[in-house]
């Protein structure tokens, strides 16, 4: 399709604050253009952003060329350094593409649209890809065009186009861009198919890429379709009184598919990669299909799954948590709890802290240690924490991670408010302070950062 601005400004919105992820290369150098162009005729706001990756010599000379073209242009540039080195058993390509889009999610605010400028032909290879890697659905559904990310919005307004109308419109505009050598070395999988099995299928099919990213988009509304079918599952099998976790009995009682595709799901919106089906059937088999031994667990790279009782539970690879940690604490902003999610405090009608107690004290946050004792609100006298816990039927290996806030380093609630300190309790039919835990972001993953959707 013959990239003009008049198709290409559909679907852009004036009064949007838009960043263009800029890397110096032609494609985002044209993306870089256009949206200049789209500036001038119907006022957007506009910003660029280039990661600096610190990896290979010529990045410096990237960033210099980025910000001189920038300035060209007038347009303000941010440029990230981030640590692009692949850790244990990552590639160095997913370890660059992993620190870029998280060190880009970090940078938008709430509402801001991030624009890359993936291609019709990136959209194919990402297809060929994830069928040669024996992906699913979700995984053959390659890029959406727009899809949230972070608090704000990836946006890929290029997908149309093909990297001949890309190279076309660079030409004949006489912009200057960056060749990065890595593209032409073969040893990736992406380069590969670029340079060698396309050319190829093209020479018989020629609309090959225009249909691979057709085929993509009919993947993408499936599993759309399945996303919805699975939250419909999944709202049924979430575990009432512990949201996060499933109930083993309504797990049990679904079609083996069924099953899969609401553990895909759960794991998913968690923020977590999906583990290969093998492992996803030993969870099924081993944690749902079987009788419960002494709490189970199936761990994969991302986290593990662990039944308890009645429960199935999923814990991300939280390497930062520490049950050392302790933290003083206004009150008044939300808390951040390192790989534990996070703690807010509110007046709220209900059970919760007296608001005077809350106001003259000097609130610290910690986690659980030898010896804690508490008498709950409205019980008389003190009991052991892990009693408490147990009697709750909490897992073992959430009673550490229980936030414990304390008022004049006492203890005055656990768990968000899920235990409360009669010393400091208000009158449970009153207005109160009531803490709230969330112990992890919930997102989903098929958006823009989901590594198996990029290029
Ligand atoms: N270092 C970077 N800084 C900012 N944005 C980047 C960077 N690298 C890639 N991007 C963005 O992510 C998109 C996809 O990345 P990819 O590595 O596929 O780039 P590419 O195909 O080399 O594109 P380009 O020709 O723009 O470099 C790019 O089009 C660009 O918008």
């Amino acid at each position: 399709m013959r990239l003009s601005l008049d198709g290409f400004r559909a679907g852009l919105h004036p009064g949007t604050t838009y960043r263009v992820a800029f890397s110096g290369g032609l494609d985002s150098a044209v993306l870089l253009d256009l949206m200049c162009e789209v500036r001038r005729v119907s006022g957007i706001r506009l910003s660029a952003v280039h990661v600096h990756h610190g990896i290979l010599p010529a990045a410096d000379a990237w960033s210099r060329h980025c910000a001189a073209v920038a300035k060209e242009y007038g347009v303000a540039l941010d440029i990230l350094r981030v640590d692009g080195r692949p850790g244990p058993g990552e590639s160095p390509e997913a370890a660059a593409r992993n620190a870029r889009y998280r060190s880009l999610e970090a940078l938008l605010n709430p509402g801001d649209i991030l624009v890359t400028a993936q291609h019709l032909d990136d959209q194919a290879e990402t297809l060929l890809l994830q069928l040669l890697r024996g992906a699913g659905l979700a995984g053959l559904a390659a890029m959406p065009k727009a899809a949230p990310f972070g608090p704000g919005i990836l946006h890929r307004p290029l997908l149309r186009y093909g990297r001949r109308d890309i190279l076309a419109y660079a030409r004949n505009k006489s912009l200057r861009w960056i060749e990065d050598p890595s593209n032409r070395d073969e040893h990736y999988d992406r380069n590969f198919i670029r340079r060698r099995i396309m050319p190829e299928l093209a020479v018989r099919w020629p609309a090959v890429a225009a249909n691979l990213a057709r085929s993509a988009g009919h993947c993408a509304e499936a599993a759309g379709l399945l996303d919805k079918q699975a939250d419909i599952l999944l709202a049924t099998a979430t575990a009432a009184d512990e949201p996060g976790s499933l109930d083993v009995g309504a797990v049990q009682r679904l079609h083996p598919d069924e099953q899969r595709l609401l553990l895909r799901r759960w794991i998913r919106k968690r923020g977590l990669r999906v583990p290969p089906a093998k492992l996803l059937d030993r969870i099924r088999r081993e944690l749902i299909e079987t009788a419960a031994e002494h709490a189970p667990a199936i761990a994969w790279t991302e986290g593990t799954v662990r039944r308890y009782r009645h429960r199935l539970y999923l814990l991300p690879l939280a390497a930062d948590f520490d049950a050392s940690w302790t933290a003083a604490w206004s009150g008044e902003t939300p808390l951040t709890l390192a790989g534990n999610g996070g703690l807010d405090a509110a007046l709220r009608p209900g059970p919760g802290i007296d608001p005077d107690k809350w106001r003259s004290g000097c609130i610290t946050v910690r986690y659980r240690r030898a010896g804690d004792r508490l008498e709950p609100a409205g019980r008389k006298g003190h009991h052991e924490l892990k009693k408490l816990f147990q009697e709750a039927g909490l897992p073992p290996w959430l009673r550490d991670r229980q936030p414990i806030v304390c008022i004049d380093g006492r203890i005055a609630a656990i768990g968000g408010s899920r235990w409360l300190a009669s010393e400091f309790a208000g009158c449970p039919e009153g207005v109160n302070i009531v803490v709230r835990w969330t112990p992890e972001p919930v997102m989903d993953r098929r958006n823009g950062s989901d590594a198996a959707t990029q290029p």
